[in-house]
């Protein structure tokens, strides 16, 4: 696979694509980030990041990991020190599912987020943004936006300075960071920055249908035990037939479809015998034409996810 096939293998958006290619071929070694405000869990929709950061290391770029404590507490998370706690165990997370401990910088906002030049940007951005714009690019990362606090209005535009002064070509996010690298890119360049490139990864669904998130009880932990797994997708959304809104497709179409060939789907000879499949869409339609049962779907989802994380789970043990 060439760099630019394994940057975009399961992305959903490139902003733009163009600038991404002209980079490539500009600069030996690009840098790129993300920033993860310090959760308890480390989920499976975070991986979809890591995993992108994985691919953007072995195509040659230089990984910056933002532990974003200062964006959490404005966000209303926690304390600072709460916060700054948790990180360290979510950068344990991040190397254990496979990112070169050697070959990323792990950074810490408070270590550099509260000096004068960065506060001194965000200020400068604080009179080019209006609070219309400021409060729309949080609606969905922010926490009870029905009622933000004046915190919630300077988290987006710190997300901002972040990308400028960490000096990233490239800010991987999923999608729901959408509005917020789309003020960055409009507002940088007058600052005297680089507009910087942005890959948005897709959203993974919880167990329950609705945005895998740590604040819900939907999600699938990387230090989930096995039978934490099976108990958890025993009980998870998946009706027959419907392709639209499955969590348990949605896993094997971003997590194990892109780590196996070909996935099998075991059932007893009585209710016709084993299912293969080559691909995710070949499973999706085989899933849409009620020829899967949700519950041997279910069982075959467990176990490849706890295949793909018992080597997680053994490292951070
Ligand atoms: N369900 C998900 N699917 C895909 N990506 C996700 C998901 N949840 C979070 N992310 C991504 O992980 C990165 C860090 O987000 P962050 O840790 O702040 O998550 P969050 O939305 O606050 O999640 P949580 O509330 O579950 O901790 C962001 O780029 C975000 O897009
Ligand atoms: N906004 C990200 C966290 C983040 C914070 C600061 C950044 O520079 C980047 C990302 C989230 O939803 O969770």
């Amino acid at each position: 696979m060439d760099r630019l096939e394994l940057i975009k293998r399961n992305v959903q958006e490139i902003v733009t694509e163009e600038e991404l290619e002209g980079l490539l071929n500009k600069k030996e070694t690009p840098r790129a980030y993300v920033g993860y405000e310090p959760s308890g869990k480390i989920h499976m929709g975070h991986v979809l990041t890591v995993n992108k950061l994985i691919d953007l290391q072995k195509a040659g770029f230089k990984i910056t990991v933002l532990l974003a404590d200062v964006h959490a507490y404005l966000n209303r998370k926690g304390t600072l020190e709460e916060v700054r706690k948790i990180a360290d165990y979510n950068r344990r997370c991040f190397i254990a599912l496979g990112l070169d401990e050697e070959q990323t910088d792990f950074v810490y906002g408070s270590d550099f987020q509260l000096g004068a030049e960065y506060m001194l940007n965000v200020l400068k951005l604080s009179r080019a943004v209006t609070l219309n714009r400021a409060k729309r690019s949080m609606d969905e990362v922010g926490r009870a936006m029905d009622d933000p606090t004046v915190s919630q209005m300077v988290y987006p535009l710190m997300q901002a300075i972040d990308i400028a002064l960490l000096e990233v070509d490239v800010a991987v996010g999923g999608i729901d960071q959408r509005k917020i690298h789309m003020l960055a890119r409009e507002n940088l360049k007058s600052l005297g920055f680089e507009t910087p490139i942005c890959i948005h990864t897709p959203i993974l669904l919880g167990l329950d249908g609705t945005k895998m998130a740590s604040s819900k009880d939907n999600f699938i932990s990387v230090d989930d035990t096995e039978e934490e797994i099976y108990r958890k997708f025993k009980k998870a959304f998946c009706k027959m037939g419907d392709v639209e809104e499955n969590p348990i497709l949605a896993l094997f179409r971003y997590h194990i479809f892109p780590r196996y060939e070909t996935i099998v789907i075991e059932r007893p000879e009585k209710f016709g015998g084993n299912l293969v499949y080559n691909s995710y869409s070949e499973m999706e339609s085989g899933f849409a034409e009620e020829k899967v049962h949700p519950m041997d779907l279910k069982n075959s989802a467990a176990k490849y996810i706890n295949e793909i994380l018992d080597p997680v789970r053994k490292v951070l043990l």
